[in-house]
């Protein structure tokens, strides 16, 4: 068949398809709006319908696997998008859901004659696949087909053009998602079994944030009817990062997913009960000049996130536990009397997996009750001799510990002991904020950890939990989460080579993966880089290089561009005026979309942009705390622009003096930021990291 015409029967076939999508839109009917609470669920379930079926009516599949099932005489189609849709009338499947089973051999084929097989509900199906299509369709139209495997064609492998295609286009400034090009290696990521922590460490670009969030997608197919997704939460490092991912979950169908940061979270956990200390700010600390290794090992939240310092907290809790039973008897009357042993008892059996304080408020009513049972058992009836003995009740119940987790944690740093591995002024300036009910960001894991396990929380287990830029996250930010669930079910994200807030995170994975049992982990790692051209990724991974030993490059698809610019100005001014040329030549030539200048710091950030608000070009200004960026052009400072992505960037201060040999991690964040195009200007002499 010629391309002609099998272009024009997949057109023909597309407008069927989107003659029964338009039938099914027609007839939901309108809104409910009444107080049934059966049919307010109905309307929810209809609404979610609706809005599938309006994402398949723009683009109803993206590719197409011809696949003969060993028993079959001949291959059938699959037609494959992201939402499923079933005839009206005969239930025939028009389109399978991206997230089926049998569309899971869409993404792992990689070519071949050899039979292949995918897993079932009914078992493993084995059969061959004759041809692998991919559809290119805006606003309902067929824009193009791409024919990646033909059986019985020369090449036998599956091409990359259609991806190619796809990762050449500019972005804007949110992050999309990827149903029609995931790789093979991404979607075993994407379908693991859902009571798993899932590890990835994967190089800038290699789709970790996507495949994470295609994941929900997928476990919320999977698991449908036992997982939901307002149980299920995102941590993000910052509310700018979560709008800039925020478009891709309803994309793919799903609603309702948690967003937050870990510090918002913990906040809300220890319900307000401190504040943040806004006198430290930790990246005016950490970026705002170079460090040195040395300042970074011994940083205070490395030592109040390590393992160590949760023993030092479980050591307190347990000796808090022991004190919840009470030394002495409850004697109220001559034989009227509570052993410990009783209460040893009650703790040991009835009230073993409760959380500590609701052990200690149990035990307190347990006490009550039990005086009341045995005075009635007892047949007494002064009422005097009642309200004395309650009173002993009370005053007995008060004395048994009770402890908030500022109380602990402040007991845990008190303790030169137990806290051994923190130095002695720290541990004094947190307990002394503590007194004023201030916390830094570093105090928060300690916190919840305590409060949770003391209190437990009144909100339900999630059902997953994704961290993104999970480097950054400490050993008991972990412990604290997984108080949260009652099996682990994680998917854990990030870059050790993007660890630039290593003052706190991790320094290698072994730190997280060993929180959970082997049988529980899974560890994954991602090569392949698809945001940026070869020649960016070359260029970056000269940076990497300069990590020394154990890093790993990036390896590019093979998308080559345009060469990375390196230009050097004799002034600052010259700088300058190179920066503002720069910018106004990329708008010029109309190609991007999205185009970043990145300063080494705020400061040289805000000297851009007035000079660029000067020069008449209009750039927005990213600050710390900011809740959305709205693309078109950016100054930003490189610590904040991680996580994101830009058609072009300007590093506008790539020298000796901005850019230590500390700072490898800034400027690998800094240059992998960028899809198409890279430049970087310097005054004085370049960095030593190029
Ligand atoms: N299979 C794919 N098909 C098309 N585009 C992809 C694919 N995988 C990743 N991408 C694109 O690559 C870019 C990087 O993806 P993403 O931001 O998820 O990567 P990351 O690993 O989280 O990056 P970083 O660590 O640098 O923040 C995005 O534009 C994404 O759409």
């Amino acid at each position: 068949m010629t391309v002609q015409s099998a272009f024009q029967q997949e057109e023909k076939r597309m407008d069927d398809v989107l003659q029964h999508i338009g039938n099914q839109l027609g007839a939901i009917g309108p809104r409910y709006t009444g107080d049934d609470f059966t049919e307010q669920m109905l309307d929810l379930q209809r609404e979610q319908r609706k809005q599938r079926l309006e994402v398949a009516l723009r683009e109803p599949y993206f590719g197409r696997l011809d696949f003969q099932e060993s028993a079959q005489a001949a291959p059938s189609p699959l037609y494959i998008g992201k939402a499923g849709v079933a005839h009206e009338a005969t239930n025939e499947l028009l389109v399978i859901d991206w997230r089926a089973p049998a569309a899971s051999l869409y993404y792992a084929f990689s070519g071949g004659e050899a039979p292949v097989a995918y897993d079932s509900p009914e078992g493993e199906i084995e059969g061959i696949v004759h041809l692998k299509r991919n559809l290119m369709v805006r606003q309902s139209k067929l824009e193009r087909i791409v024919d990646s495997y033909v059986r019985g064609q020369a090449d036998e492998t599956v091409t990359d053009e259609f991806l190619l295609y796809r990762l050449g286009e500019s972005k804007d400034n949110k992050l999309r998602d990827i149903v029609s090009t995931i790789q093979q290696e991404q979607d075993l990521i994407i379908r693991m079994d859902k009571n798993k922590a899932v590890f990835i460490q994967g190089v800038a670009g290699s789709g970790k944030t996507t495949v994470a969030l295609h994941r929900l997608a997928f476990l919320l197919y999977r698991y449908a009817g036992r997982i939901r997704a307002d149980r299920m939460v995102i941590f993000a490092p910052n509310r700018m990062f979560l709008d800039y991912i925020s478009g891709v979950l309803p994309e793919l169908g799903v609603g309702d997913i948690i967003g937050t940061t870990y510090t918002e979270w913990a906040l809300d956990q220890l319900q307000h009960t401190v504040k943040l200390d806004e006198t430290f700010d930790a990246m005016d600390y950490w970026f705002e000049q170079s460090r040195t290794a040395a300042e970074l090992e011994h940083a205070s939240g490395r030592l109040k996130g390590s393992p160590s310092f949760k023993q030092a907290i479980d050591g307190k809790l347990a000796d808090m536990e022991d004190k919840l039973l009470p030394a002495a008897s409850l004697e109220l009357m001559d034989g009227f009397v509570l052993q410990p042993s009783m209460m040893k008892e009650w703790l040991a059996v009835d009230l073993k997996d409760e959380p500590i304080m609701r052990r200690r408020e149990r035990l307190v009513s347990r006490i009550k009750r039990w005086f009341e049972s045995e005075w009635k058992a007892r047949r007494y009836t002064d009422s005097k001799l009642k309200s004395k003995a309650n009173a002993k009740v009370s005053a007995y119940s008060k004395k048994i510990a009770a402890f908030t987790a500022p109380q602990l944690y402040t007991a845990v740093l008190q303790d030169a002991d137990a806290a051994q591995s923190l130095p002695a002024k720290d541990r004094a300036a947190t307990i002394k904020r503590l007194k004023s009910g201030l916390v830094q960001s570093e105090d928060l894991a300690a916190l919840v950890y305590i409060h949770l396990r003391l209190n437990g929380s009144e909100h339900p287990m999630y059902d997953h939990i994704v961290i993104d830029e999970a480097q950054d996250y400490s050993p008991l930010q972990l412990e604290s989460l997984k108080l949260r669930q009652s099996q682990p079910s994680m998917t854990v994200l990030g870059d050790l080579q993007q660890g630039i807030h290593g003052y706190a995170g991790i320094h290698s994975w072994k730190e997280l993966t060993d929180l959970f049992p082997a049988e529980d982990n899974g560890y994954f790692e991602l090569d392949r880089s698809y945001r940026s051209t070869m020649e960016i990724i070359d260029f970056a991974n000269v940076v990497l290089g300069s990590m020394g030993a154990g890093v790993k490059p990036a390896v590019p698809v093979f998308r080559s561009g345009e060469p990375v610019e390196v230009e050097a100005a004799d002034t600052e001014e010259e700088r300058l005026k190179q920066a503002v040329d720069t910018v106004r030549n990329w708008q010029r030539e109309g190609t991007y979309k999205t185009i970043a200048v990145l300063g080494r710091t705020a400061n040289a950030c805000a000297i851009l942009a007035q000079r660029l608000a000067q020069e008449g070009i209009e750039a927005s200004l990213v600050e710390r705390k900011q809740p959305a960026y709205g693309g078109g052009l950016t100054v930003v400072p490189v610590y904040l622009a991680k996580g994101l992505e830009f058609d072009a960037v300007l590093i506008a201060d790539a020298d000796a003096a901005s850019y230590s040999i500390y700072d490898a991690k800034l400027l690998y964040v800094g240059c992998t930021r960028a899809l198409h195009k890279l430049a970087l200007l310097h005054c004085g002499p370049l960095t030593a990291l190029l």
